[in-house]
């Protein structure tokens, strides 16, 4: 559609020539600014940065209306030049909405729809029980310790159910070297980087000693790098099955359903979607656990009736599994309360309009960056209550979940909505189910017997997280603890 009509675009700051609104955004939460914009202009407002059209949506009536109902029109990304150079467009999550994403779509449906990540239950429990182990022998309640302790749980469950790659310490390789990968991608591949280049692509023609063009000398490792992320787990896969010792996983899956219709093309594109699992599901998941550990000690009453809930169903000292999933909705709730608390991706992964359209009497040009403000979804600044952890918002009057069409897209909306979700779901689900069954987590005390302070503060990154804190972990369950040790054996 072109705009015959005239139509004005959406309500929006004034910018200043050619750079835009570049200098009105906060750089590090740009969120806040959405939020405030949201305020000012109302659920569709557009903006410029230097020179490139961006729309900013904070309904989930409107995000809804466009990227589920027009998903043809809203399901393209930006296309930056940045991403080839590194080497970083194999990545699902920055494929134009062209045939190559369409395979990559494929493979994620058959092997991570809803059904198919049931077969995955018994990983998602073993990497729940060993992140339990890790904590009560290895936690010393030092600031940052946490964290190693969830990225090696996320890191290692990725890796068990995409490549049936048991990761066994924090020094692993192949673990190390993907790492390295998403940290020079989150540094040098900067949304406002990308964005500069997609619309002056000339300038990296300029010189890596030229001022702002010295990430030009990485570029040369880092494409070896993702070369080396793709093929040493996807051979190490491959081995295994001609030497028949390997273990379920995503890539033997599809290897084996697609048996006899393999060729260049596919093999590409099963590599591709495997290398893109780590890259775009370690940090989110770690990061949400992390939020959730946060929530547990803020809200020590939640953590008490969460643990109610747990022995009432399960039974005093007895262990929780999916079996138990659909019988505690308070556990769910608190999953879904800490995905709207503070939601990973505050501002999902920007979508491209591939047409122009109209939308309530406005314009949407083609080519334009669409954003859904999660965060203001999350978190209207209008509503008092926003700031407040409370899982019983996800709740009916008689204590079942509710099913609320109108809560935040945590995961995106539409055709290119996060294809891990149930993935992501199920296994931060028994992280924090088992967690809650066997440790208790309290503020740290001090010399002179009282709490430490715990201040609710994130920091952002490629999913935003927690800024470090102390705390103590402490055993609930003598019985659970020997039953999680002694599983683990049969693992
Ligand atoms: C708490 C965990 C996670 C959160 C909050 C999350 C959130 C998101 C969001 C907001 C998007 C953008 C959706 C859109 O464009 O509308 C996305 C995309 C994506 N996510 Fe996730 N995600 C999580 C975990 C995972 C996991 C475990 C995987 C592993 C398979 C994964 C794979 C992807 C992929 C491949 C895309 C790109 C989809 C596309 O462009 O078509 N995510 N995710």
């Amino acid at each position: 559609r072109t705009n015959p009509s005239g139509l004005p675009l959406p309500p929006g700051p004034r910018g200043l020539p050619l750079i835009g609104n570049v200098f009105d955004i906060d750089p590090v939460r740009p969120w806040l600014t959405y939020n405030v914009w949201a305020e000012r202009y109302g659920d569709i407002v557009y903006s410029s940065i230097l020179g490139q059209q961006f729309i900013v949506i904070s309904s989930v009536k409107i995000a809804r209306a466009l990227f589920e109902q027009r998903s043809s029109i809203y399901s393209d990304r930006m296309n930056s030049t940045l991403y080839k150079l590194f080497g970083a467009n194999f990545i699902t999550g920055f494929l134009g909405y062209t045939d190559e994403w369409r395979l990559h779509q494929k493979l994620f449906h058959s092997t991570l729809h809803p059904k198919a990540t049931e077969k995955y239950e018994d990983m998602y429990m073993e990497g729940a029980r060993e992140l339990v182990v890790g904590l009560l022998d290895g936690f010393m309640g030092a600031t940052g310790e946490l964290e190693g302790h969830l990225t090696m749980f996320s890191a290692a469950l990725i890796m068990t159910i995409t490549y049936g790659y048991k990761v066994t310490s924090r020094d692993d390789p192949i673990v190390n070297r993907v790492q390295r990968l998403a940290d020079i991608f989150l540094t040098e591949m900067s949304s406002e980087r990308a964005m500069l280049f997609t619309v002056f692509p000339s300038l990296l023609h300029l010189p890596s000693w030229f001022p702002g063009m010295a990430f030009k000398g990485k570029i040369a490792t880092t494409r070896k790098l993702a070369a080396e992320v793709k093929d040493v787990p996807f051979k190490f896969v491959k081995e295994q099955m001609a030497a028949g010792t390997h273990t379920r996983s995503m890539v033997s899956d599809l290897l084996q359903s697609y048996e006899d219709a393999i060729d260049g093309e596919l093999e590409h594109a099963i590599k591709d979607t495997a290398a893109t699992v780590y890259l775009a599901g370690a940090e989110t998941t770690s990061a949400t656990v992390l939020t959730f550990i946060l929530a547990m000690i803020l809200y020590p009453e939640v953590q008490e009736r969460a643990r109610a809930e747990i022995d009432a169903v399960v039974g005093k000292d007895a262990l929780p599994g999916f079996e138990h999933r659909s019988s505690l909705p308070y556990i769910e709730a608190i999953l879904r309360e800490t995905m709207r608390w503070y939601p990973a991706v505050p501002l999902g992964m920007p979508h491209a309009t591939s047409t122009s359209d109209s939308y309530g009497g406005y314009y949407i040009p083609k080519g334009a960056v669409v954003m859904l403000n999660v965060w203001g979804m999350s978190r209207p600044s209008l509503d008092p209550d926003a700031a407040h952890f409370d899982p019983d918002r996800h709740l009916l009057s008689n204590g079942q979940l509710s099913t609320d069409v109108n809560s935040a897209p945590v995961f995106g909306l539409g055709r290119r909505a996060c294809p891990g979700r149930f993935f992501a779901e199920g296994s931060m689900w028994a992280a924090i189910v088992t967690m809650l069954s066997t440790l208790r987590f309290s503020p740290e005390v001090d010399a002179n017997g009282k709490y430490a302070e715990v201040k609710s503060e994130f920091k952002p990154g490629a999913a935003i997280r927690p800024e470090p804190f102390k705390c103590c972990i402490t055993s609930i369950s003598t019985e659970r603890e020997r039953d999680i040790r002694a599983s683990r054996q049969s693992f």
